[in-house]
């Protein structure tokens, strides 16, 4: 991917104008900016973040993703994540449904853990491909880091905008606690024959707390509320997508939103014709170009949280709460929520007739989805 032009985003698909954040506001203090954020994290649950610092890692993070993808499948399926619900891990192309059909997903991944980045070169929760190992210390613990500290900065703005007492979102995101907070490179290959509307990575919510998502190649989709479709987030140099998760929109009542999602292939401007024609046929480099690469890093609540709203901490937050009427009290952990959500998805784990359905206690059930 590195130093391969990618094709332009098409002008005649429908997006949505997320807001731009500018996180060096934001760290600063800045009313102003910390208004845009609200407003972006309560309407919508999705924004762009610019000035963020994080672009060069994400480049060393796109790199290591290529080469992880690159070792045989053999080598790669040694550390699938399996269906036990562990996200951790590679996830193989085709291991997750994308619809209530069971539709194979197209996409692979691979997740590392924050917790083994931190640990690192010990084991906290399982062992990588060599292309990650040789890559921790230099690219994905700084990343790892790097996408914390920003995380955590958002969390303690939206934190005092709930009303909140200081530190109380901090407390559930502990760098010390064992969490499912990961980072992930996903790998979409061109794909011509997938129908521009059908799903590459199905509609979800995302599972944790916060997401700050690097795109390259657009592809990204979000159903904003009201709206009359799906919508495309164009991608933008030097802007991270970032968007709020179920726990946070559990933890504040319904207050923070979190909003569907999926990834789709683009089609681009007949120029670039490659996505039109049979993957064989195309030049390997310019097929690269067409290849999307995709950075997440997420930050979910540590294991021991119990996911319900915050209410004794914040008046906000208990009227919101009161207001939903008990529908964000999932009586669970962080832990076995992330876990059945991972598990839920996982095409092996489908029963006949389960419809695949997403079950998020107290919250709407959704078809699903590939992700967290
Ligand atoms: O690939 C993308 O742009 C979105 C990825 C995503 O939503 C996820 O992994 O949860
Ligand atoms: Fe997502």
């Amino acid at each position: 991917m590195p130093g391969i032009a990618h094709p332009p985003f098409p002008d005649d698909v429908p997006t949505v104008p997320l807001i731009v954040v500018d996180y060096a506001l934001i760290k600063a203090g800045d009313q102003q900016e910390i208004d845009r954020l609200w407003k972006a994290a309560t309407e919508l649950g999705f924004w762009y973040l610019k000035n963020h610092g994080a672009d060069a890692l994400a480049e060393q993070m796109f790199q290591m993703g290529e080469e992880t993808m690159d070792l045989p499948l053999e080598e790669k399926m040694k550390y699938e994540q399996g269906d036990g619900g562990m996200s951790f891990g590679y996830k193989y192309a085709g291991a997750n449904a994308v619809d209530e059909t069971g539709a194979q997903d197209v996409v692979e991944f691979i997740n590392v853990s924050k917790d083994d980045a931190l640990a690192w070169p010990k084991q906290a929760h399982r062992a990588y491909p060599s292309t990650v190992n040789v890559r921790m210390e230099s690219t994905i613990t700084p990343f790892v880091k790097k996408s914390l500290e920003i995380n955590n900065t958002i969390l303690s703005v939206l934190g005092d905008r709930l009303g909140l007492p200081k530190g109380a979102l901090g407390e559930k995101h502990l760098l010390e606690e064992y969490s499912g907070s990961e980072t992930r490179v996903i790998k979409t290959p061109p794909r011509p024959d997938i129908p521009a509307d059908k799903a590459t990575l199905g509609a979800h919510t995302d599972f944790g707390s916060l997401s700050f998502l690097h795109n390259r190649l657009g592809g990204l989709q979000v159903l904003p509320p009201g709206a009359d479709g799906w919508k495309y987030v164009k991608p933008y140099p030097g802007h991270a997508i970032c968007n709020i998760g179920d726990a946070l929109a559990i933890f504040s009542g319904g207050i923070l939103r979190s909003n569907l999602h999926r990834a789709v292939c683009v089609r681009f401007p007949l120029l670039f014709l490659c996505p039109h024609l049979p993957t064989n046929s195309t030049p390997p480099k310019a097929q690269n170009a067409f290849t999307r690469w995709s950075l997440v890093f997420f930050t979910r609540p540590n294991f021991s949280a119990v996911l319900e709203p915050l209410a004794e901490q914040s008046e906000m937050v208990r009227d919101a709460a009161a207001k939903a009427e008990g529908k964000y009290n999932t009586g669970t952990t962080a832990k076995d929520w992330f876990a059945r959500r991972v598990k839920n998805q996982r095409v092996n784990n489908r029963t006949a007739g389960d419809g695949y359905v997403l079950h998020r206690p107290g919250l709407a059930n959704i078809f699903v989805c590939t992700g967290p």
